[in-house]
């Protein structure tokens, strides 16, 4: 017998979808590990959330831009030792083509700033969403893909372009209420471990690769790190120093380190005193320990935190003057940072400032008698075309199913399309917050 298509609910006979019953492939309904399906409730938190990125971007003069989820391998091929490539979410297409799901914004960034090369003029001020994924063995349970906030800066070298992006995450914390008491900034610069690898020798091309080893100072033994980066061939007392110089507690014991006259003290001075004339001096502070796990950054690097220590980086960002270079780029300066959609959640839980944010919708229309649905198709066009919000009923429903409904969807009014009253051009009005009813003409509904 042929199969019902909706389970037998409307009783009619339509053409079964498979030949029989064995081709039914019951399938798990789950998203793959690591990712997440966005029902309304979740949709709505996200876009909440996505559009305060948007706003803060937009107050700031910075235009949106958007790249491939999926980008040749090559991209993000680093010889660093980053996690970022030893996680890269990569395979080989039908065209036996090298590609991966896009780890991260920036290189994308970089790609296209390249692309456009004279037809754009610096500096550039650009910011984009996008998902971006990993490939982690799912022993961790953690997740393989979350949405960035990227804002970044092409074409100024000075410190003041590092100011104004800090400047922006601090805007975007005051519209959902995170406070300087609740996040900070750790602030530092990779010139402190440059002029320090200079000073004892070390060659330049081990920067990147001694970056990502200190990096991992928090999460992995001190004696693993000492191992790590004795492997590149730094020595010991070079090693001790440079340990010894991520934790000076202030510019000034810095100074004493490295001497007055380095690029790092000049930019992190300058950093600090833009931070006053920005306002935000109590959100942010020197720690030298901050260097991030990227292997591009060059100078000022910065990761916002949570002051009760409960959660990962909330972000992090910095200069990386050296990236268009490395994929055959002009020599332009470029800063920039990385906010997540997942521990700002967290944090968001954890102070209780998560936003409630319900279906809202102005109308429920509905046709008394099941001749007037046609009726009620008017009306409910009548209305959209003014930019009301409809929720049209689409079949015939007893009115207390129709009260249930407008309750649920939190309707404002509920319009009736009854005989005598559409006889007269009018529709029948129900303000359900304050049980005001009233009738009017369709054309002077509004
Ligand atoms: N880079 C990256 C990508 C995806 C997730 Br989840 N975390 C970090």
């Amino acid at each position: 017998a042929a199969t019902k298509s909706d389970g037998g609910r409307s009783g009619s006979i339509v053409a079964p979808l498979v030949e029989n019953e064995e081709e039914v492939q019951k399938i798990d309904v789950n998203p793959p590990k690591g990712t997440r399906d966005f029902a309304p409730d979740d949709m709505r938190l996200r876009n909440w959330l996505f559009n305060h990125f948007k706003e803060v971007s937009r107050l700031f003069g910075y235009e949106e831009v958007d790249y491939p989820v999926l980008e040749t391998e090559a991209l993000f091929i680093r010889k660093a030792g980053e996690e970022i490539r030893d996680q890269l979410y990569c395979f080989e297409d039908r065209g036996n083509r090298r590609v991966a799901l896009r780890p991260e914004l920036t290189p994308s960034l970089a790609r296209l700033v390249i692309q456009k090369g004279k037809s754009v003029s610096l500096p550039l001020k650009w910011f984009a969403i996008g998902q971006c994924w990993r490939y982690e063995r799912m022993t961790r349970g953690r997740r393989r893909e979350h949405y960035q906030w990227n804002m970044d800066i092409i074409g100024v070298p000075h410190v003041t372009a590092e100011a104004e992006l800090i400047s922006a995450i601090v805007s975007f914390f005051k519209r959902i209420g995170i406070t300087a008491s609740d996040v900070g900034f750790k602030v530092s610069s990779r010139k402190v471990l440059q002029e320090m690898l200079r000073k004892y020798g070390v060659p330049e091309n081990l920067f990147g690769r001694v970056c990502i080893i200190i990096d991992k100072i928090e999460k992995i033994p001190i004696d693993e790190i000492k191992k790590e980066l004795e492997s590149t061939g730094i020595s010991e007392d070079a090693i001790e120093q440079l340990l010894q110089v991520l934790s000076v507690k202030s510019l000034d014991d810095l100074e004493d380190v490295l001497g007055g006259a380095g690029e790092a003290i000049a930019d992190l001075k300058q950093l600090f005193s833009l931070a006053e004339k920005f306002g935000y001096s109590e959100w942010i502070q020197f720690d030298a320990s901050v260097v991030r796990g990227l292997a591009y950054y060059t100078g000022i690097v910065f990761e916002g935190f949570d002051r009760k220590g409960n959660l990962r980086a909330i972000c992090g960002g910095g200069r990386y003057d050296r990236l268009l270079p490395t994929y055959g780029g002009d020599d332009i300066p470029a800063c920039g940072f990385g906010f997540g959609d997942a521990v700002i959640v967290e944090l968001l839980k954890e102070k209780n400032l998560l936003p409630e944010l319900g279906q809202e919708v102005e109308n429920i229309v509905c046709a008394l008698e099941k001749d007037l649905q046609g009726a009620a198709a008017t009306v409910a066009t009548a209305l959209r075309s003014k930019g009301q919000t409809v929720d049209l009923v689409l079949e015939s429903k007893p009115l207390k199913w129709v009260f249930k409904r407008a309750a649920r969807i939190n309707a404002r009014r509920l319009i009736l399309v009854g005989k005598t009253e559409w006889e007269d051009g009018s529709v029948s009005v129900k303000v359900l917050s304050s049980g005001e009813q009233f009738q009017v003409k369709l054309n002077d509904l509004e």
